[in-house]
């Protein structure tokens, strides 16, 4: 699955530990487990889907950033129980620092942001493409890292930033044909928890740790989730208050559970499909109050791209997290981002049959007809170039259906033969591969 060559099933297994006693014992030719190859076919894959991520970006005035994929641990030691930060792929340097690749980006935003304190103009909007690694256990046979696109606004307190990053998202989804009647954005906010704990009484310190434990509503059992909040302290009422609200079908009936409480999360979320039906994309939202998302540092607005269908994970997902710098010992500054990876995307895509066809791209192949010539050659390969053509150059002696075939494997649009009666005459043949016509070019008008 995703935008990489699967090779696990053809693990093929070294000898005896140490030197390799002959040339014939095979190095494993795997990638390490659950990490993926990309052959150029693959990369073509990749490449296209991370030039529409960019392309997006660019439409919206985002600025790309990159950070390294290690990063010191801390930048992930949180206390809420993720998954994400469970399965951290940590390890310590020979330096002895505590180190880690990272598991998503926003951590690694927010210590940039800090680096720059004052001297960062707000709002800043910042994207990136980064691989993001996890260590799961194998028992689940999932990936091990994964390319993720992610987008931030920086130092917008209002919706109109989740707006923005939603017009992305939808935005996205239309450049590449998918459509809101195949994907939709569930949305909600987690001022809604914060209102409900507020009535209950349940410790502000406890909420991450709440949050993350009723995003496995999803996946485990209510009794489960119940008993997790039970262990954190949380009481029965508040369990079945939080319940409650999760299970709200509509914005009206939130606001009637909620009352005045619900002021702030009512609020956000009108506001949010207001613009969301000026950008013209709310036909894409879905209210839907179970969603928390399972990050701890999320505060507000949260959302998750979704298939209709229900065949598959989230496509992407995002939020608000106006207080994730101040966990890093700095001043807060309200932020909010979205991740999206390469994986999911791509299952959607060949499940709708969406996939762009292609194909290398070379215009023309030189080929000599007499080795003495091929200084020459060179020298028009290197004239088409520097005219932006793209030119393969045939690199040793080869029979002319080799060529042929060579050429038309690469999507070539001419074949052109350096040597024999045309050189005599201060030409090149060229051979049109898409008519197959052959003519004979002088040397001064090739082009
Ligand atoms: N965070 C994370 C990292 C790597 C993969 Br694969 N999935 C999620």
């Amino acid at each position: 699955d995703g935008t990489g060559t699967q090779q696990q099933a053809q693990q093929r297994k070294v000898g005896a530990a140490g030197p390799r006693t002959s040339s014939k014992e095979m190095v494993d030719t795997s990638p390490p487990r659950g990490t993926r190859d990309f052959y150029p076919e693959d990369m073509r894959l990749r490449n296209w889907l991370f030039g529409e991520w960019a392309a997006v970006a660019q439409l919206f005035g985002f600025e790309q950033f990159d950070v390294p994929v290690l990063e010191s641990e801390e930048l992930f030691v949180r206390k809420a129980g993720e998954e994400i930060t469970d399965q951290l792929y940590n390890f310590q340097d020979k330096g002895g620092r505590r180190v880690a690749l990272r598991p998503e980006i926003t951590p690694s935003l927010a210590r940039l942001v800090l680096g720059k304190g004052k001297g960062l103009a707000l709002p800043a909007k910042w994207w990136i493409v980064g691989q993001c690694w996890r260590y799961e256990r194998m028992t689940r046979g999932r990936r091990r890292e994964h390319y993720q696109w992610n987008m931030d606004i920086v130092g917008v307190p209002g919706v109109e930033a989740e707006a923005e990053l939603l017009a992305a998202i939808t935005t996205f989804f239309s450049r590449v044909g998918i459509s809101a009647a195949d994907v939709g954005i569930k949305v909600s906010s987690r001022k809604v928890l914060a209102a409900v704990l507020e009535r209950y009484s349940v410790p502000p310190e406890n909420f991450a740790q709440v949050c993350v434990i009723v995003d496995k509503l999803e996946k485990l059992p209510r009794d489960k989730v119940e008993a997790e909040l039970a262990a954190l302290g949380v009481s029965a009422d508040a369990t079945e208050g939080i319940l409650s609200a999760l299970s709200c079908r509509s914005l009206d009936q939130l606001g009637e559970l909620l009352g005045p409480a619900g002021h702030d999360a009512l609020g956000d979320l009108r506001q949010l499909w207001a613009l969301a039906a000026g950008y013209g994309f709310q036909e894409w939202l879905v209210f839907d109050a179970s969603v928390v998302r399972g990050l701890a540092y999320y505060t507000g607005v949260v959302f998750e791209g979704f298939d209709r269908a229900g065949q598959l994970r989230a496509i992407c997902g995002g939020g608000r997290y106006d207080k994730l710098l101040g966990t890093f010992g700095g001043e807060d500054v309200p932020c909010a981002g979205f991740g999206f990876g390469d994986a999911v995307i791509v299952e959607l895509l060949k499940d709708k049959q969406l996939l762009p066809a292609l194909t290398q791209q070379v215009d023309d192949v030189i080929m000599v007809m007499d080795e003495s010539l091929r200084p020459a050659a060179c020298g028009i390969a290197a004239r088409l170039r520097a005219a932006g053509r793209r030119v393969d150059v045939i690199l040793e002696a080869k029979k002319m259906k080799w060529a042929f075939k060579h050429a038309e494997r690469s999507g070539a649009a001419r074949l052109l033969l350096v040597g024999g009666g045309e050189w005599e005459r201060g030409a090149v043949a060229v051979k049109d591969l898409a008519s197959r016509e052959q003519t004979e070019v002088p040397m001064d008008q090739l082009a």
